[in-house]
């Protein structure tokens, strides 16, 4: 599978990884947007949160869980965000399902 994240999961593509259990591996973002700035990828290659189906239900409950443990590993005592880019117009750039999780600074809305 030529999946740039599957390769990071494989660990064929080094990262820095934050997390990993049998559904999910959570990494630092190459490009931080935020002092604290992760993101936590399914190990199954699911393209974007328009391929999610029923069966995944407690895997997306999974990742918000995990966001919360290394958020209060991060020392995020001030709130976070999470956020799914779906798709073109949802900027979505690796199509391998991923959650932003960003902290460490007051983030702005509306994003852009
Ligand atoms: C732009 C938002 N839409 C999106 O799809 O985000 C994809 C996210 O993946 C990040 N990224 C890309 N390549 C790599 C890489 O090799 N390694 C790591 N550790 N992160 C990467 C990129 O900075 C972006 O925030």
């Amino acid at each position: 599978m030529d999946c740039l994240f599957c390769k990071i999961i494989s660990g064929e593509i080094p990262s820095d990884k934050i997390y990993e259990d049998d559904l999910v591996y959570a990494f630092r973002d190459i490009d931080p947007q935020a002092p604290t700035h992760f993101l936590i990828v399914p190990k199954e290659h699911i393209a974007s949160a328009d391929e999610l189906e029923e069966r995944h239900k407690e895997l997306v409950g999974h990742v918000f869980l995990i966001a919360k443990k290394i958020c209060a590993e991060e020392g995020l005592t001030k709130g976070y965000r999470i956020v799914n880019n779906c798709k073109e117009d949802g900027g979505q750039s690796v199509d391998h399902l991923h959650f932003h999780v960003l902290g460490g600074r007051s983030l702005k809305w509306p994003p852009g």
